[in-house]
């Protein structure tokens, strides 16, 4: 199993025993649909063995009797053999209708524990790790691994059985005639022993490719226009074709396993069908076995080929399946989020107690920062780019534990808190806003599962969105998708109505409106300041207006603090803060 981890930004995947104890737990959970599932499928299997025996039964009544009595047995024999035909149709429609339900069960509940498990993710995991990763174990996986359960396992087993049943129907006619066609099918054992060798490994480097494109593909459509911006087009075709490339070598290895499997099989299923006739014909001279015989064990060596056909066909199947399931499975064995704090915070005092924080083993990015907010304080953050300043403030929002020391909020660790504690705590503002395909209300309830339409409608009209109040479903209207699409402005009012409700004693503002075009800048900032009101503001300033406001300003550079106090005094203290203020203000 890989270890989830920063570094490596990998997602665990499940080994062998994981996997087949995930199979075997999915069997139990739906014994009954299972068992039904299998006996109708034998029950199938067993009523498509009586033809070739009859047919055989029909060679040997033309060959040995004549007259009205063989006719009308070999009518019999063909309203028997009409018999045992429907018989294996009607069971065979239930068998599909079982497995189809066992199946969509199976699916169903797979698809549940994946959703369980991703939000069972800390944050900072599900940050860390490749967006397609977790978007390809979701999705494709998922599917894939529904599909073994649904389709392939049951279908190899079943196959499995029609082909036991077969070859013991064989064996009933004639020892030596099922022996030979049993040393003949050596040749599918041992094609398949070298196959399955070799197919889990490449399946799993086939899955992790895919995962990487899907990666490469979609942070390239997220950032199109940083993309655009920064001209980095070649770049990104440059690395979109090498994952391209790795991913079709994958398939090219899987498809090249493929095609040494099948035309073995093929090959060995002709010998065995050489071998009946041959050794058949030698015992018929001999006088051994009659005729019908023969016809009956080479019929059901053609019959062979159906079950596997089947199984070949799934196996492939399978194997990609129980990679993806591995994939799936593996988010069971990610670090889950540990359990989480209830106790109530004393007061609202922040605390950050000699912090250490590394994004990767090898290196610090704030070095043991020290800083005391107090309840209702409007603090600025300052400093050069890549200073840390947003990392303090994820820390500062719970969304990273510090390496070392501690941020705390009234005497508990901020990152311990239950997310329905921390988000009357604090709360980060970023200008990422997500609208979800809800309705109004949907979107609002987010910040507060228990608010009333009353609380709604307060927190709409604290941040202005008058566009929201006059909407003719009022808190029942759908947004997001192709029903009613917000502007950047709206979508930004809705977020700032969501903390507004989650009514936190302090907020985090990153870069709250450094992106917006001035007309909805001001409609923002006129929201925001309404928001911000009687607060505690921690301000990630990039502009030194919104520092000169505060009451204090912390200046970082390099991971640390080096400078701490008013506006008026950094400025007196003629630091880094001072020079900064003076080349800004064009003194
Ligand atoms: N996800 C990450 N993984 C690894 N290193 C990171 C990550 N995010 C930030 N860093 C590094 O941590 C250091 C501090 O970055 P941070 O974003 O906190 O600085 P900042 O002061 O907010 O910069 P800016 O003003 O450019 O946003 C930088 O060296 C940066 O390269």
């Amino acid at each position: 199993m890989t270890p989830v981890s920063k570094d490596a930004a990998t997602l665990p995947v499940a080994d062998r025993a994981a996997v087949r104890r995930a199979a075997w737990h999915e069997i139990r959970a739906d014994r009954t649909g299972f068992a039904v599932m299998l006996l109708l499928n034998a029950l199938a299997a067993a009523a498509g063995l009586a033809a070739p025996r009859l047919l055989g039964a029909m060679v040997d009544t033309v060959k040995e009797s004549t007259g009205p009595g063989a006719v009308s047995r070999i009518d019999e024999l063909a309203l028997a053999i009409v018999a045992f035909t429907l018989i294996q149709l009607v069971l065979t429609r239930f068998a599909l209708y079982a497995g189809a339900r066992f199946g969509e069960g199976a699916a169903a509940r797979i698809r549940e524990r994946y959703l369980d498990r991703t939000l069972a993710l800390p944050a900072s995991t599900v940050e860390h790790v490749p967006t397609g990763d977790l978007v390809t174990r979701g999705t494709s996986d998922v599917g894939s691994a529904a599909t073994a359960l649904r389709d392939a396992a049951p279908e190899v087993l079943v196959a499995t059985v029609q082909a036991v049943f077969i070859i013991a129907a064989v064996m009933v006619l004639h020892p030596l005639l099922g022996v030979c066609a049993l040393t003949s099918l050596i040749g599918i054992a041992v094609a398949l022993r070298w196959y399955l060798r070799r197919a889990r490994t490449d399946y799993l480097t086939e899955g992790a490719a895919t995962a990487a494109l899907a990666d490469i593909l979609t942070t390239t459509a997220h950032g199109a226009r940083t993309i655009e911006a920064f001209g980095l087009h070649e770049r990104r075709r440059t690395q979109t074709d090498t994952a391209i490339a790795h991913s079709r070598r994958t398939r090219l290895r899987t498809l090249w396993l493929r095609s040494v499997l099948m035309p073995s099989v093929d090959v060995s299923q002709v010998v065995a069908l050489a071998g009946v006739l041959f050794l058949g014909g030698m015992l018929e001279r001999a006088g051994l076995v009659s005729l019908g015989t023969v016809i009956a064990a080479v019929l059901y060596l053609r019959q062979l080929s159906g079950p596997l056909d089947t199984i070949m066909m799934w196996i492939e199947q399978l194997q990609q399946s129980s990679a993806s399931y591995a994939r799936v499975e593996g988010l069971a064995q990610a670090p889950s989020d540990k359990p989480r704090s209830t106790t109530e915070p004393a007061d609202d005092r922040i605390e950050v107690a000699d912090c250490h924080f590394a994004y990767t083993d090898d290196r610090d990015v704030l070095h043991g920062v020290t800083l005391d907010i107090a309840a209702g304080e409007k603090l600025a953050i300052v400093g050069p780019s890549g200073a840390g300043k947003t990392t303090l403030g994820r820390l500062l929002a719970g969304l990273e534990e510090p390496r070392s020391g501690t941020v705390s909020v009234g005497g508990v660790p901020i990152a311990d808190l239950a997310p329905e504690l921390l988000r009357r705590q604090v709360v980060l503002v970023t200008q990422e806003h997500h609208v979800f395909q809800d309705t109004l209300r949907g979107n609002l309830r987010i910040a507060d599962p228990t608010a009333t339409d009353e609380r709604m409608r307060d927190a709409l009209t604290t941040v202005d969105a008058r566009w929201a109040l006059d909407l003719p479903d009022g808190l029942d209207t759908e947004l997001g998708g192709a029903a009613h699409t917000l502007n950047g402005a709206q979508a930004q009012q809705l977020a700032l109505a969501r903390v507004a409700l989650a009514d936190p004693h302090t907020l985090i503002l990153d870069e709250a409106t450094a992106l917006l075009d001035p007309a909805s800048a001001r409609a923002t900032e006129r929201a925001l300041a309404a928001v911000l009101a009687g607060r505690t503001v921690i301000a990630i300033a990039h502009r030194l207006h919104t520092a000169h406001d505060a009451d204090r300003i912390v200046v970082m550079a390099d991971g640390s603090i080096i400078e701490l106090g008013t506006h008026d005094e950094l400025v007196a203290e003629a630091g880094i803060y001072a020079g900064l203020w003076r080349s800004w203000h064009g003194d």
